[in-house]
């Protein structure tokens, strides 16, 4: 019955020959995602703020594939800017929208405006790639006739809400919300959407984190194991190649995603099936983690009130 059920119908989207545009294509997951691609045969194109970063990853992937990327500098905050690099890079096969900024510090803490600068760049830039890349990318799916990709790097803080991170987690539990709803609209037009969920991995973005971040966020993200950038670009050039659009990409990431299936698209009859049959258990294993973080909470304000 899962067979007959599961929507959409599973796609298959290949890369190679393919135009694929990764945003935070010069650093961390994006810049292991962006050789990746290239190693298996894509044009590759890289978008960032940075022209000098830019050219510097450009380097790094010739020397490591031996092919070359575009480069385009833009801030994805800035609409035009976007609209302009996505007219020079030319029609996308496969949209990475893989930017993204993350300053942990409890709310009543953090300043309004670094709350804003993470969900304009998260979210907002969001919005302005798929507004500006969409267009170009329906006409190219009906020349080529093969399906074509929107993939959005989420983080497994969109899945679960964690102590320090009230902006970062909105931020990425709101691509949750734009991703579903670009689902139904795109389907039409044989475009797959795809969200990554990856746990902390090993980035230079991760290494300037480490130093703000609230030691309660450090233990609560630690029951996910770390990862290296190059294992979860692997994992998310995979799930975008099979069309998948939850993408989790550890062990921890796997039971999330069972814990958090809700109402989201389901192309694998078999995923589906784990997804029935795990809901009580997960539902089950999800309580005794929050137990164990409230306890963790409780037991650190505790302590932190005595030394006071
Ligand atoms: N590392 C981790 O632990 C995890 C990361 N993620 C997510 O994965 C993604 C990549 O993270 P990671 O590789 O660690 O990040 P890095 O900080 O290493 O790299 C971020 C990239 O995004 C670009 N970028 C940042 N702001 C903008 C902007 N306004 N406009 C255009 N480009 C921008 C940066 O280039 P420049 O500064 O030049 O613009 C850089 O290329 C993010 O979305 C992050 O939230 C999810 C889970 C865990
Ligand atoms: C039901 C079963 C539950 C399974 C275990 C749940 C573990 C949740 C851990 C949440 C980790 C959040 C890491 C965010 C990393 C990130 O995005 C930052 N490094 C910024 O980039």
């Amino acid at each position: 019955a899962l067979a007959f059920l599961a929507r959409p119908r599973a796609a298959r989207i290949p890369l190679k020959g393919r135009h694929v545009l990764i945003t935070g294509g010069s650093s961390g997951i994006g810049l292991a995602m962006a050789t990746a691609a290239a190693r298996e045969g894509a044009r590759v194109s890289i978008l960032a703020r940075n022209a000098a970063r830019l050219e510097e990853a450009r380097g790094a992937i010739r020397a490591a594939t031996g092919q070359d990327v575009g480069v385009h500098a833009a801030d994805v905050r800035d609409a035009d800017a976007v609209a302009g690099a996505l007219a020079e890079a030319g029609p996308v096969d496969v949209l990475v929208c893989n930017h993204g900024v993350f300053v942990p510090q409890e709310l009543e803490k953090q300043e309004m405006e670094e709350v804003k600068w993470m969900v304009d760049i998260n979210l907002m830039g969001t919005f302005h790639l798929v507004k500006a890349a969409l267009p170009a990318m329906k006409e190219r799916t009906k020349e080529t006739r093969l399906p074509a990709s929107i993939a959005i790097m989420s983080s497994q803080a969109g899945q679960v809400g964690v102590y320090g991170y009230t902006a970062y987690s909105a931020s990425k539990f709101a691509l949750r919300g734009l991703g579903e709803a670009l689902q139904h609209e795109v389907i039409a037009d044989n475009i797959h959407v795809s969200l990554i969920f990856p746990p902390d991995t090993e980035t230079p973005g991760f290494a300037e984190e480490n130093k703000r971040r609230p030691e309660l966020t450090n233990i609560i993200a630690g029951s996910s194991g770390g990862m290296k950038a190059d294992d979860v670009a692997r994992k998310a050039l995979d799930g975008i190649k099979s069309g998948k659009f939850i993408v989790p990409c550890n062990f921890e990431g796997a039971m999330l995603a069972v814990a958090t299936a809700g109402l989201s698209p389901q192309s694998s009859p078999l995923t589906a099936f784990l997804e029935i049959i795990g809901a009580g258990i997960m539902r089950f294993a999800a309580i005794c983690f929050q137990f164990n973080w409230f306890m963790t909470i409780e037991n650190w304000y505790a302590k932190n009130k005595k030394h006071a």
